[in-house]
């Protein structure tokens, strides 16, 4: 039996641990310090009021969860804050009552055997509707695709809709958002939002305890169902076998399926090819890399959300270094404000640089002539070997030149290594590239915009750190 304070935070934190990224839980529940334990209140101190309304902001559910599960329904929590490294023992003495949480988890379906229409909780988090999933190129067809599914489910091509794309790319978002706005036009269908995960261990359970077939049966009363993350069905034969099963039921019922992945459907190593193929008979969208607009809109709506405002160069050089996770990109903002409340800094663009150097740590922190090019080509739309290449095409040429000023400009590699690196050009050639960008600076205004953008990127980039 678990007594002592420290044992029962222990115990919470394993449970909580499971449930968050790494990076918010060092954040947020590392610095956190159990004080007693009494009557089955639980005190734990936190460094600062700031910390405190953070955690009953973003965590209570999750800490409720925990309390409940270590100590039973019936605990409570105080917080102790610390301020100023002084220890202020119930400034804020809160008791908060510890209730049963409704809903953190989907209930295991077989509670409902038999029964003819059920009516079970889908599982859908309100946080992740579509007013605060920013649009963009990235994620056009998928977010389109979603909103007219959500309009009429079952009942349009794309059935499934499957939604993949990298890690951090807003799948889970998008899914609970299409869930939420179907709920929104129609109440009364039963929609249900399931992770991969959770469905196999579902099934692993219904088989252990011989209830298969109500887990089937509650399965296909549903009307809109959304798995996510499929690829953990990989190599799993028996869970693949089932819900190929539910698949084809739903499917035949004109009941719609929204399943999302990290990868495209012919890339499904170790799914049976029968149900690949059914998951090609909808529509298939990825979400893509933001672009940096993209980006900055995501941040914007979260620092609104959060309450927060960045200077402009911050929220900038954040927008500029993460690019390819979204998660990323809000874990940095949220370590900032940390960082900033636990030392008392201001967010400058010092801290936020640290704060982004730890999150890209591998990534190169110089200048080189592969970074340079692949900026000029991205910005001139052209792919690198085209400007490595002997091509006298204006736009090409000017990409050129403009790429071999920046290297002499921001490397110390030679003349003679320069124009080898742009497809064996001599010394000479580099020497007149970069005086006819000098002399375009000076006589075209907006050429001279250009270049300052693309240096503000370079030198914007983690390789100026
Ligand atoms: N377009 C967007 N607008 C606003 N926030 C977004 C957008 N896309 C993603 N996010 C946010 O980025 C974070 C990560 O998104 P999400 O968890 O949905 O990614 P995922 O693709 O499911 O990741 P994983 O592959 O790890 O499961 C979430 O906080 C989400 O709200």
């Amino acid at each position: 039996m678990v007594n002592d304070g420290r044992t029962i935070w222990n115990n919470c934190l394993d449970i909580i641990r499971g449930e968050i990224n790494a990076q918010a839980f060092k954040t947020w529940f590392e610095p956190i310090e159990p004080v007693r334990f009494d009557q089955k209140t639980l005190t734990i101190q936190v460094p600062n009021n700031f910390f405190y309304e953070w955690i009953e902001e973003h965590y209570v559910h999750l800490m409720k969860k925990a309390l409940i599960e270590v100590i039973g329904s019936s605990a409570s929590l105080n917080y102790r804050v610390l301020k100023d490294q002084q220890e202020v023992s119930n400034t804020i003495q809160l008791n908060k009552k510890i209730e049963k949480d409704e809903s953190p988890d989907f209930r295991n379906p077989f509670v409902f055997p038999g029964i003819k229409k059920i009516k079970a909780d889908p599982n859908l988090n309100p946080q992740y509707n579509f007013d605060n999933f920013v649009a963009g190129e990235c994620n056009r067809l998928a977010r389109n695709a979603g909103l007219a599914v959500a309009k009429k489910p079952g009942g349009t091509a794309f059935n499934p809709l499957v939604i993949y794309g990298n890690v951090g790319l807003g799948k889970t978002h998008i899914a609970h958002a299409i869930g939420n706005k179907t709920l929104e036009y129609f109440p009364d269908k039963q929609i249900l939002y399931v992770s991969s995960e959770k469905f196999t261990n579902q099934i692993i359970h219904a088989i252990k305890s011989n209830e298969i077939q109500d887990f089937l049966n509650f399965y296909h009363q549903i009307d809109i169902l959304i798995v996510d993350d499929i690829q953990f069905l990989a190599n799993k034969a028996k869970t693949q076998e089932i819900f190929f099963h539910i698949f084809n039921q739903l499917h035949q019922d004109g009941k719609q399926l929204i399943l999302t992945s990290d990868r495209a459907p012919k890339d499904m190593q170790g799914m049976e090819e029968r149900l690949i193929s059914r998951f090609k008979w909808g529509l298939t969208a990825d979400l893509l890399a933001p672009d940096f607009e993209t980006r900055k809109a995501i941040l914007d709506n979260k620092m609104n959300k959060e309450g927060i405002e960045l200077p402009p160069d911050v929220l900038e050089f954040i927008c500029y270094n993460i690019k390819s996770n979204i998660r990323e990109l809000e874990g940095i903002l949220v370590s900032l404000i940390a960082q900033s409340s636990l030392n008392e800094r201001k967010i400058d663009l010092m801290l936020t640089k640290e704060v982004v150097q730890k999150f890209v740590a591998q990534i190169s922190k110089e200048i080189t002539i592969d970074s340079i090019q692949d900026l000029v080509a991205e910005h001139f739309n052209l792919d690198v070997d085209v400007i490595q290449s002997k091509s006298r095409k204006r736009n090409i040429v000017t990409a050129r030149q403009l790429a071999m000023f920046f290297v002499k400009k921001h490397t110390n590699h030679s003349l003679k290594k320069i124009g080898k690196a742009f497809g064996g050009r001599d010394h000479s050639t580099v020497i007149y590239s970069c005086r006819t960008v000098n002399d375009l600076i000076d006589s075209d205004k907006s050429f001279q915009l250009i270049v300052e953008e693309l240096e503000k990127k370079l030198t914007m980039s983690l390789h100026a750190i």
